[in-house]
């Protein structure tokens, strides 16, 4: 039986994070609302082993939930990620995002373990500019782990663009080629300042819209958050933007589950978080209820405009 929310809103998915780790930093990196990436790189105690993710999953399935996302700081920093992904239900659309690093070696091994899909964060084509934004020189290892991952069929495989101040100007050059290239979709991600600051790199992401509006062959309007596809060439384009958007909040279905095995019910919210203590699958069972019992819309429903249209914390959840 799939959980519903009191804003009516199912629960059909989940997303994982594998680790807070990271051989990247980018300059705008939320790690899922989890705070900084930086530190040591080596495995730690702390993240849930393969057997506890593998329980979850088995429990949530219980509940109709039929999708997951292996995320993280970077997930393929998990040399057990494969062992994970073989032992995930059946039932379920399993998908990765990761920054591409390691793709090359372990495409094939993912395909092999039952990986459905694969999103590789891309800002830009240019060496230079995803050095300065991702202070990493994986350029090339990232374009190699795109090459592989298409070629071992883990198509269509989506290229995330964040787009703030320091990636507009690629934005023309990203759609032109994935309309250009057959297997490959591209995601506009709009700038999230909530836990990150830097309310300054946000662009206008409606004029996107409006010029993928003039320049798209066919639109559509995808059920998950009602975000807009827009097909280009041999291309889609999907842009995601939960910026001040209460139809995204409204049409959000996903939980989320940190390094450390909480239950979060909102990217943009570290006071919902719930502990799953030794992750039996009792207090799995226990704790994913009250996580959708207390889910809200972050925009429309825990923060709502004030008189000056100012988004301000409803105050039926200060204290709560
Ligand atoms: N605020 C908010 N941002 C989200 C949400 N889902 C995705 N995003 C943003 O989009 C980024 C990329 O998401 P991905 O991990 O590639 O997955 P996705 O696009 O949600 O899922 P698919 O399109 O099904 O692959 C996330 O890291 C967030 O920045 C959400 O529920 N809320
Ligand atoms: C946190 S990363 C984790 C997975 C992997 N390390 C990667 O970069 O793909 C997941 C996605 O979040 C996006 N992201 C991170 N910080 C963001 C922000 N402040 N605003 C919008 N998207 C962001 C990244 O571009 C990436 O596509
Ligand atoms: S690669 Fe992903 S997790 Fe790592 S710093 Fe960049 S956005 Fe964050
Ligand atoms: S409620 Fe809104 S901000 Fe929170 S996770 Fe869902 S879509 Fe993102």
């Amino acid at each position: 039986m799939v959980l519903v929310d009191d804003f009516g809103r199912e629960v059909t998915g989940v997303r994982i994070s594998l680790t807070d780790r990271c051989n990247f930093d980018c300059v705008y990196c939320h790690n899922e609302g989890l705070g900084d990436t930086r530190g040591p790189m080596d495995p730690s105690d702390e993240e849930m082993s393969a057997d506890d993710v593998v329980r979850f999953l088995e429990v949530v399935e219980e509940y109709g939930v039929r999708k997951v996302k292996f995320t993280g700081g970077e997930p393929m920093l998990r040399a057990d990620l494969e062992d994970i992904i073989r032992r995930t239900p059946d039932s379920m659309e399993t998908s990765l995002t990761t920054n591409g690093t390691f793709l090359g070696d372990r495409a094939d091994d993912l395909v092999a373990a039952g990986l459905d899909r694969v999103n590789v964060s891309q800002d830009a084509l240019d060496p230079e500019a995803f050095a300065e934004i991702t202070k990493s020189g994986a350029y090339d290892k990232v374009m190699e782990g795109v090459k592989a991952a298409v070629e071992a069929g883990l198509t269509p495989v989506k290229l995330n663009m964040v787009v703030f101040t320091k990636t507009a100007g690629y934005v023309e050059e990203m759609v032109e080629y994935v309309a250009e290239n057959e297997g490959l979709q591209l995601q506009l991600i709009q700038y999230m300042p909530e836990l990150t600051g830097r309310p300054d790199w946000n662009i206008d992401i409606d004029r996107v819209h409006r010029w993928l509006t003039d320049l798209a062959d066919d639109v559509e309007v995808r059920d998950m958050h009602h975000r807009r596809r827009y097909y280009v060439g041999k291309g889609m384009v999907e842009i995601v933007d939960p910026v001040e958007n209460p139809e995204f909040c409204a049409n959000c279905h996903r939980v989320r589950v940190t390094h450390k095995g909480y239950l979060k019910g909102c990217l943009n919210r570290n006071d919902d978080l719930r502990p799953m203590g030794e992750m039996t699958r009792e207090e799995i069972r226990e704790t994913f209820e009250a996580v959708v019992e207390n889910r809200v819309p972050y925009y429309g429903e825990y923060l709502v405009r004030d008189g000056d249209g100012d988004w301000v914390i409803n105050e039926e959840y200060i204290g709560v």
